[in-house]
């Protein structure tokens, strides 16, 4: 059924092809080994990198399309999860008729192609929740999201996968780049300072706070500024940023009709021998007990619906994923591609306390759905 399906607008010879790569073994990735390999550029070191992602990108990407063959309640047939689905075959076939690796020349042009294809998928985020969404509206009102787990399950499957797919491109792409800012090794910055990632974090939250509301909380930040370790600023940026808006806006609606000034947002950064901790506390007024379990889910948010008419899934439009509720699920998925987690502590009627662990050793290989 899946096949036939794929057939209608791909080459029965592709579609074999992409069930052959798809039934073939992942291979991870440490943080630790990216940085090693990264840090000597030489000619050799880019070749074999190169012949790896030639080799592993059209495993995991075939394995993706043929699982968004074949998702539960007729989520597959969803326009927007159809179009994501294509850009799936189209990069797999770009990488299956790209020939072999053999010098520096093909190296670059390889480089190209998958540049190419990390542009190509920019928007699969929103075109998957603009799918889930059209789901949502065709389903019973009265199923729950527990009814939902499967979609659940296969969404942090599927951008996880994403998430290792782009970091892996990203950090190839990154190397050639020669004007690399000081330490920084691709998408790794050798000597990150946490702080310094949760301040432009914070700040860029609040502005988003500022153009929303007219006014923004503060953010205080604790911890040793002198203090650095080897971690993707960019993840860590998106994560701080998502945990400091959810505590902006919590604090933000508290606080509107109040005489009383809005508390600050506290962020404390604690380095551990395993993990460094960051810790983003507000007095928002927190989250009821029975709402906790579905913080976590892609299908529940309590903020507005966004404005999905916006949202033209075969364009690289900017999109602003405000109210998709993907902030909390994708954050914990950012965590754990590197051997970290995240974990929410909340008490009604008081505040919520965001815990973001981050793996210092780096040694844990991405986890491959
Ligand atoms: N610090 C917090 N205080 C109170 N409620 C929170 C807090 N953080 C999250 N929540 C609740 O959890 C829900 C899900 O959060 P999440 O970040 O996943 O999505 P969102 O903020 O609604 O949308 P998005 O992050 O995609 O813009 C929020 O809608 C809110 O109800």
């Amino acid at each position: 059924m899946a096949t036939k399906k794929l057939c209608d607008s791909f080459s029965k010879t592709l579609i074999d092809e992409v069930h052959k790569w798809g039934s073939m073994k992942q291979m991870g990735v440490s943080l630790r080994c990216m940085l090693d390999f990264g840090s000597v550029q030489s000619e050799r070191n880019m070749i074999l990198a190169a012949q790896f992602l030639h080799r592993e990108l059209p495993v995991r990407i075939a394995r993706r399309a043929i699982e968004l063959e074949s998702l539960p309640y007729g989520l597959s047939e969803k326009p927007a999860v159809v179009k994501v689905r294509d850009w799936y075959l189209d990069s797999f076939r770009d990488l299956r008729s790209f020939p072999e690796i053999k010098n520096a020349n093909d190296e670059r042009e390889f480089t190209r192609m998958i540049k190419m294809i990390k542009v190509r998928h920019n928007n699969v985020v929103p075109a998957m929740a603009l799918g889930v969404q059209q789901l949502k509206k065709s389903l019973d009102p009265k199923l729950d999201y527990e009814d939902l787990d499967e979609i659940h399950q296969f969404l942090d499957r599927f951008y996880m996968s994403r998430i290792g797919i782009r970091m892996l491109i990203g950090q190839h792409v990154a190397v050639h780049d020669p004007n690399q800012p000081p330490n920084c090794i691709g998408y790794i910055h050798a000597k990150m300072s946490p702080i310094q990632v949760a301040k432009d974090a914070s700040e860029d939250a609040r502005s988003v706070c500022l153009r929303e509301y007219g006014s923004a909380p503060n953010v205080n930040i604790y911890g040793d500024p002198s203090f650095t370790f080897p971690y993707v600023p960019a993840h860590l940026h998106m994560m701080v940023f998502e945990l400091v808006k959810n505590s902006l806006r919590a604090v933000q609606e508290r606080y509107m009709e109040s005489d009383k000034p809005a508390p600050p947002i506290c962020i404390m950064v604690a380095d551990g021998e395993e993990d460094v901790t960051i810790k983003v506390s507000d007095e928002g007024g927190g989250i009821a007990r029975s709402g906790l379990p579905r913080i976590f889910t892609y299908l529940y948010s309590t903020a507005n619906d966004p404005v999905y008419e916006r949202l033209d899934v075969g364009s690289a439009d900017v999109v602003t994923m405000a109210g998709y509720g993907y902030g909390l699920p994708i954050c914990r998925l950012y965590a754990r591609y590197f051997g970290g987690d995240l974990q929410i502590i909340s008490m009604e009627g008081y505040g919520t306390d965001a815990y973001l662990h981050l793996s210092r050793l780096g040694d844990s290989q991405e986890p491959l759905p």
